[in-house]
């Protein structure tokens, strides 16, 4: 799938779009088709040109949005005095809705993404969000998602602090978890650097599985169990009173109500 043509112009360039952007540029997309407007000037990869104000010289094909959501302000007062609009406006700012977006921007079409941080190595998820969109729109939407890693639309915007929670912000979650099984080990007296080593590896051998997998992640649990032996034990205190299940819940419902306050705050 071909990159839509430029310009692109990204509104912020910090962890996530940095981590996407050098990912698009790995994935065949031309820097030079690419302009990154930021307060400081910093944080651009190499042979992308970096800006702290708009360039008046070109309009935009693409802008995408990927500052902080309570800089949506800042990125409309920036945007003001661009030159006609661009077909596509991308935003990542969580939270922020689509209402909220189309009030302050003017674009042929608006994208609301949610990416993972895991797309720096194309291995990330990334929902997508639109009112409407022409199959063009689309297609340009999903050019970029691509070379991302997986890719999902949400049908139904009310869904999306809910993603957002569950797979934007599931990598945190997940490198705590990676974290948490290390320190376990060291507990057990393991050496820490050991413990770290082999929770890390036995996550990804185990996500690779589940991913390839024609069976649940709960079916793999059941046979990783051996009936009477060590495993069975040790579940037996993650499900009971389906402990982590109540933990997992109570923390992305934490993350979806942050979602949901920062887009009332936009609002
Ligand atoms: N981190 C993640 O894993 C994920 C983040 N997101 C979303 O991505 C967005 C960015 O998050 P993240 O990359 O973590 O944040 P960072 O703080 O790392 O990056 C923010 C970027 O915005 C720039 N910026 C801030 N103010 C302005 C301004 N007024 N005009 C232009 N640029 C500005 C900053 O540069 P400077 O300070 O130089 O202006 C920086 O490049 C957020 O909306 C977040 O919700 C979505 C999914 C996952
Ligand atoms: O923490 C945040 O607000 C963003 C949203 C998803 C991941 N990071």
């Amino acid at each position: 799938m071909n990159f839509p043509a430029g310009p692109l112009w990204l509104i912020g360039c910090g962890n996530m779009g940095g981590a996407m952007l050098r990912r698009w540029i790995a994935a065949g997309l031309n820097p030079a088709t690419v302009t990154v407007i930021t307060r400081s000037g910093q944080g651009a990869p190499e042979g992308v040109r970096s800006l702290t104000a708009l360039p008046d010289e070109e309009a935009p094909a693409t802008v995408m949005l990927a500052l902080k959501p309570q800089q949506i302000d800042a990125a409309q007062a920036l945007l003001a005095p661009m030159r006609g609009k661009p077909q596509l406006l991308l935003s990542i700012l969580a939270g922020v809705d689509y209402a909220a977006l189309s009030q302050r921007f003017a674009a042929d079409t608006i994208v609301r993404a949610m990416p993972n941080l895991p797309v720096a190595i194309g291995k990330g998820v990334t929902s997508l969000y639109t009112a409407e969109a022409s199959e063009e729109a689309i297609a340009a939407a999903e050019a970029f998602a691509a070379p991302l890693g997986h890719y999902e639309w949400i049908a139904d915007e009310a869904h999306f602090d809910a993603v957002t929670a569950l797979a934007g912000s599931g990598p945190g979650f997940v490198f705590r978890f990676a974290d948490a099984l290390a320190r376990a080990g060291a507990a057990l007296g393991l050496p820490g650097d050991q413990a770290a080593r082999l929770a890390i590896a036995t996550l990804e051998g185990s996500a690779i599985m589940a991913a390839e997998a024609d069976v649940s992640p709960g079916i793999l649990a059941d046979r990783v169990a051996s009936p009477g032996g060590s495993t069975r034990e040790g579940l037996n205190v993650l499900d009971r009173d389906d402990a982590l299940v109540a933990l997992l819940t109570a923390t992305l419902a934490a993350s979806e109500r942050r979602n949901a306050e920062m887009a009332a705050a936009a609002r």
